[in-house]
């Protein structure tokens, strides 16, 4: 899947040899990834692999103890607001919206980043401030058609369903005008037809010309969506490659033994083909793991 308004190939983020250490746990050790443009990579991982921890280290929220984050060739800020004004705006695995502010509003907060007009002029409410205040609620008024909330502008985001609040959280994350979009699991919570229309809407960021890096743990979710997969394993990237790779690699299905994929076989159903298997004197080619393959 490819995008017609994008390069393919250009490096975007290029993290390299991050670690992260909190006293003498190692959260993260050693990860390099990049994600080129044009491209909607996915990090998953068990329960508690690193895979926030090294969002964060990518988000100028930690400074990693070792190693350095890249985007587009710069080396990132130590802060997080100046990674978005860099480019990177990210969401957040818990909603982070200002509940009693309206939709637009929460849209227009993401913008500070984008809008020149300092405190004196905010204060003094000059014509400068009015013509930037204008475009600002234009472009904040595109996005919100865009992820299909133009008609709640005016609500407050308390009062969204709870899929709304994801949609507008990444609305607030598009109004910095990123280069690269971090979703940490946009799909938590949702129901089925949620979490389909957040992959449309994946699809369609990325074919603005925007890179995706996203956690998520319905596999199902990240292998329709990503080109590309990394997986995480006590702080370790354990394998990366395209979906099918990482579907069949027996090292990803092992480090989710007691976390099955989202319709994964059941114990019963495994006994019965390993059963089956048995009998039929079959080749190698019955590898393990193809049970996952969809
Ligand atoms: N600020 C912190 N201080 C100390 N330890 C931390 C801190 N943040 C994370 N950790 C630890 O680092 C490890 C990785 O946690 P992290 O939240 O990054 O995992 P995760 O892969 O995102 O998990 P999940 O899928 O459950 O969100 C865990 O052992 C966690 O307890």
């Amino acid at each position: 899947m490819t995008t017609d308004t994008t390069t393919l190939g250009t490096t975007v983020l290029d993290a390299r040899g991050v670690t992260m250490r909190f006293g003498g746990l190692t959260a993260v050790r050693n990860v390099d990834l990049t994600v080129n443009s044009g491209e909607i990579v996915g990090l998953i991982g068990p329960n508690g692999a690193g895979k926030t921890t090294f969002f964060n280290c990518l988000t100028g929220l930690y400074i990693p103890t070792e190693g350095e984050v890249r985007y587009k060739g710069n080396i990132l800020p130590p802060k997080s607001f100046k990674v978005t004004a860099a480019g990177v705006a990210r969401t957040f695995q818990n909603i982070r919206l200002f509940a009693n502010m309206t939709v637009l509003e929460n849209v227009l907060v993401g913008r500070h980043t984008r809008t020149k007009e300092g405190l004196w002029s905010a204060l003094l409410r000059g014509p400068g401030f009015h013509r930037a205040e204008k475009a600002s609620r234009e472009r904040a008024m595109e996005l919100l058609e865009f992820i299909g909330l133009a008609n709640k502008a005016e609500h407050l985001a308390r009062n969204l369903p709870y899929g709304e609040q994801r949609k507008l959280e990444i609305a607030r994350a598009l109004a910095s005008e990123p280069g690269l979009l971090l979703l940490d699991e946009p799909t938590a919570g949702m129901n089925p037809q949620e979490t389909r229309a957040t992959e449309e809407l994946v699809f369609a960021i990325r074919d603005k010309g925007i890179a995706v890096l996203v956690i998520e743990h319905d596999m199902r979710f990240i292998f329709n969506l990503c080109d590309r997969v990394a997986v995480l394993v006590q702080g370790e990237k354990l394998v990366e490659g395209d979906s099918a790779t990482v579907q069949g690699d027996e090292r990803v299905i092992a480090a989710y033994l007691g976390e099955p994929f989202e319709d994964a076989p059941g114990d019963e159903e495994i006994a019965e083909v390993q059963a089956a298997e048995a009998q039929a004197d079959t080749t190698t080619d019955a590898a393990p793991g193809k049970e996952n393959d969809r």
